[in-house]
């Protein structure tokens, strides 16, 4: 998951673009780009970093134009470096740059037919890269002059049939407007809205409605599976639905984990879904655990608090806040490396000793991935004198890699991979587990909205919506982006910048 974002305003859009980026930055943490167009000229900044590092006033100052494009990056192929960061840039045709929150899960046979058949090069590992390339060549090859609106759906319907995976995608055409796409299956969230000025309306396309309310933005509505938007640099908008075949099926991990909770995706609220999560797990345990002896409930900050709060009152048991989090650290999941990961649960969460002392606790996240938190946060708890810790899930066991936009790359880092409730229960170290069962997890996010009829659930069930997912597909993804290899590419990436052996094509400072 990465944060996109793109505006066609009516004065610069710089500014705009940059609140919208510092909305998203829970999307990514990793690297953060905005492209803007002034006439036919694009000016670009890009790095890895977090938003408020990668812009500085004298950047700001000169990206001027009425329309622009920005993303928060979390990698999930290629390398960390910051040639991937985005967006992309091709020269031809046009002028075009795009950015991607997704994975493709094709792209590297498409890189291979982009560089053998349609002649192009492709200068990092990126996936977004490829689609970038892809896209260019589509609309390329309809040799026209003057771009009509139904010229680019065309390209995005050719796109379609060439790329699979996952993709949420905004690109800008220089001098001609911006246009946003979403794959068949809708498997990635982007959303748009509407601002009246004085001088017309305004138009912005992101990831997450926040985004848009956080700007003044009237979320007008999702963009449907397979749907193409496109606003010109005059502010006029054009849809089309350029699918065969669309379905919905949202990443339901997005309503577990990924999204801000103020924020409507397809028609969900993420607050209520969460809520709603919270009440199935509780109704789960006084099933199954009808005499529990549960003295308090601590939600693991940030993302489990809505669910924790939830799942107590209907248990009837005290709520508190056992855990203080720094909040100048970023989210641990979406931090590159194991070790990183680590050192950063610590660092970010603090016990209040009182809340543990003596008593019987539910620790409630929610979801368990790679088991990083909860083994510290549990002796955490019993370093406070906690006489029972529980833990629960408001996510059921992940068990398969996620191919479509989330860093998991690898099942054997997945602490629930091929292991028993009681066997993970007994690694974490705690008195007793529960996850949440995934019928109820989909309950909780399809109340929301009753029209989607199935969400990508991978990560809990290892059934893939999308591409030709296969065992073969998932070793050489998990040989090739474990924690181990990556850490070693970092490594050599690193050295060879020491030794200014790497030259990459991107913006200097
Ligand atoms: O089992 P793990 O591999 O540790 O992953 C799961 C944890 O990671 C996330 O927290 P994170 O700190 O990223 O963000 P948050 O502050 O939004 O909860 C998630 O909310 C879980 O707490
Ligand atoms: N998380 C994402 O959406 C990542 C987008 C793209 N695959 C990249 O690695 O840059
Ligand atoms: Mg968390």
């Amino acid at each position: 998951m990465c944060g996109i974002v793109g505006i066609v305003g009516r004065s610069n859009v710089n500014q705009s673009i940059y609140d919208a980026l510092t909305v998203l930055q829970h999307r990514g943490q990793d690297a953060a780009g905005i492209v803007t167009c002034d006439g036919d000229r694009l000016f670009m900044r890009k790095d890895n970093g977090m938003v408020r590092d990668v812009f500085r006033t004298r950047h700001m100052r000169r990206m001027i134009g009425h329309m622009g494009i920005g993303h928060v990056r979390y990698p999930t192929a290629g390398s960390a470096s910051s040639a991937e960061a985005q967006p992309f840039y091709v020269n031809s045709p046009y002028g075009i740059t795009l950015a991607h929150n997704g994975n493709l899960t094709n792209s590297e046979s498409l890189a291979e037919d982009i560089y053998r058949a349609d002649l192009r090069h492709i200068n990092t590992n990126s996936d977004s890269e490829v689609l970038l390339n892809v896209f260019a060549h589509e609309l390329q090859s309809l040799g026209k002059l003057l771009p009509q609106p139904q010229d680019i759906f065309e390209a995005v319907r050719r796109v379609h049939r060439r790329v699979e995976g996952a993709y949420a995608v905004v690109a800008m055409i220089t001098g001609y407007g911006i246009l946003a796409f979403r794959d068949p299956h809708g498997v990635r969230p982007v959303c748009f809205g509407r601002r009246e000025t004085p001088n017309g309306p305004e138009y912005m396309v992101a990831s997450e409605s926040v985004a848009l309310s956080g700007l003044g933005f009237h979320l007008e509505r999702d963009l449907a599976p397979g749907e193409a938007l496109y606003i010109s640099a005059e502010g006029e908008l054009f849809t089309q639905q350029c699918a065969d075949n669309p379905q919905l099926n949202p990443c339901i991990f997005e309503h577990v984990y990924l999204a801000r909770p103020d924020s409507i995706m397809d028609g969900i609220s993420v607050y209520k879904a969460r809520l709603r999560m919270g009440e199935k797990l509780a109704d789960k345990i006084l099933r199954e655990w009808p005499d529990h002896d549960i003295d308090v409930v601590i939600p693991i900050p940030d993302t489990s608090r809505t669910s924790a709060l939830e799942l107590a009152n209907r248990l009837d048991v005290k709520y508190r806040e056992g855990f203080i989090k720094n909040r100048y650290i970023g989210r641990t999941f979406i931090m590159p490396g194991q070790q990183q990961r680590k050192k950063s649960v610590r660092q970010k969460l603090n016990a209040i000793e009182l809340e543990f002392s003596g008593k019987n606790v539910l620790l409630v996240d929610d979801s368990i991935v790679r088991g990083t938190t909860c083994n510290e946060i549990i002796q955490m708890a019993r370093d406070c004198g906690a006489a029972k810790v529980y833990f629960a899930s408001a996510a059921p066991a992940v068990t398969h890699p996620n191919v479509y936009g989330i860093d998991m790359p690898a099942a054997s880092e997945l602490i629930a991979h091929g292991r028993s409730v009681e066997e993970i229960c007994r690694i974490i170290g705690a008195d007793r587990l529960i996850y949440q069962d995934l019928d109820d997890l989909v309950d909780a996010c399809r109340e929301g909205n009753a029209d989607i009829s199935r969400f990508e659930c991978s990560v809990f069930d290892g059934q893939y919506v999308a591409g030709h997912i296969d065992a073969a597909y998932l070793g050489d993804l998990e040989r090739s982006r474990s924690d181990a290899v990556q850490r070693s590419n970092d490594m050599e990436r690193l050295a060879a910048l020491a030794e200014n052996e790497v030259i990459d094509l991107h913006n200097a400072e």
